[in-house]
């Protein structure tokens, strides 16, 4: 991994942000920069084995492949148990968030982002697009964060590096194991990659581990904790502390679905880049935070790309004359300069056939 190259991609692209962060601990009701219209944030309720609640997959089922592969379908969107990432781990870094976050405001700003860096303190990238600013602070890691935690913790630093570093490295080799995972249900093999190197591990490939504090708000429906959006990634992993929050529209629908946290599983969201790989068969799931009335939440968000300078298309196999290439090439650092000026117009100005043409797959089912 090289998350420099991360670094490098938003270097053209200073964010000129009006929106300023806030003492959410200062607050005592909310002011009118952060009041959005009433949400009516109802959602479709969702039970453990309702067909209409997010799959939950246990990665040790023979199964596991063909069931990934639906889910990336019909939801681009699944949560897996038994993943082999450590309950202490997870524990660990929460723990580590939590302490970032309660520390007196002024000491986090000693760590802010930089208008045009990617890592450090502040409000998520995408808050320049929406007129009002979201119920959350974030801290986004992609390159060394020893800078940033000394600045925040002079002199007791080590454990929150510790933590996030073996965690990015956990998150990794999970990621990978995904990625091989949703693209073998499409019959695509290392070979089919030119950017996967031997045992198919994705040699420079980038990534970041983002935090997400979401503080408790007195009157929930007026406020938004991250509006919705789509991840840049191939994928992304997210863990999410007992508050739920998370909630995502499935593909072709038009209610959002609450995921509620389940003990010791993780969510897994189909980013853009899979969506492109996979020349449109698995969505990219749209997905915001909602905030809680009573208790502070918090979730850590891990990105998974290729190399920041490789292109990456349609995958070959999954292009022919009844399935023509939707998308062109594009490096995942183009695309994140993309996005950052079109935000969800991003994804759409690459493509190559009108997004009104519906195409059929294999199974016979409508992409
Ligand atoms: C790899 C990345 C994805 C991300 C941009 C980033 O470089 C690091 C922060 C990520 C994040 C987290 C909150 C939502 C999001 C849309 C944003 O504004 O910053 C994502 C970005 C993304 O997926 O485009
Ligand atoms: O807080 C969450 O559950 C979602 C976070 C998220 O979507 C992100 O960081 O991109
Ligand atoms: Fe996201």
């Amino acid at each position: 991994m090289t998350s420099k190259g991360l670094a490098d991609a938003f270097r053209a692209h200073t964010l000129n942000l009006h929106h300023k962060i806030v003492d959410f601990n200062a607050l005592n009701s909310i002011p009118e920069s952060h009041a959005w219209k009433p949400q009516g944030f109802d959602h479709y309720p969702t039970r453990g084995g309702d067909p209409e609640a997010v799959p939950i997959i246990d990665l040790t089922e023979e199964n596991a492949p063909e069931l990934i592969g639906h889910a990336c379908k019909k939801w681009g969107v699944f949560q897996v148990i038994n993943h082999n990432i450590s309950k202490s781990l997870l524990d660990d870094v929460e723990m580590e968030g939590k302490r970032l976050f309660s520390l007196p405001m002024d000491q986090k700003l000693k760590a802010a982002r930089l208008p045009n860096g990617v890592s450090g303190y502040g409000v998520v990238r995408i808050s320049r697009f929406f007129p009002k600013c979201m119920w959350s602070e974030g801290f986004t890691i992609a390159d060394s964060m020893v800078e940033h935690a000394s600045q925040l913790w002079p002199n007791n630093y080590q454990k929150f590096c510790d933590t996030i570093e073996e965690c990015k490295k956990e998150m990794n080799n999970l990621a990978h194991r995904l990625m091989w995972l949703m693209l073998g249900s499409l019959g695509i093999t290392q070979k089919d990659i030119e950017w996967a190197g031997p045992n198919g591990k994705v040699e420079g490939g980038d990534d970041a581990l983002q935090m997400n504090s979401y503080p408790a708000c007195p009157d929930p429906d007026r406020v938004m904790g991250l509006a919705a959006h789509t991840d840049s990634t191939i994928l992304s992993i997210i863990h999410q502390s007992n508050t739920s929050g998370l909630q995502l529209i499935r593909e072709g629908g038009s209610v959002w679905i609450t995921v509620p946290p389940h003990p010791g599983a993780l969510v897994i969201h189909v980013g853009d880049l899979m969506h492109i790989l996979s020349n449109g068969l698995y969505p990219s799931v749209l997905h915001r935070a909602i905030v809680n009335r009573t208790q502070h939440r918090l979730s850590v968000a891990y990105f998974f790309g290729p190399p920041v300078s490789v292109k990456v298309s349609p995958i070959k196999k999954l292009v022919d004359e009844c399935h023509p290439q939707l998308y062109r090439p594009i490096t995942w650092s183009e695309y994140l300069g993309i996005k950052s000026e079109l935000f969800d117009k991003g994804l759409p100005s690459l493509r190559l056939c009108s997004s009104q043409s519906r195409f059929t797959d294999v199974n016979g089912d409508d992409y």
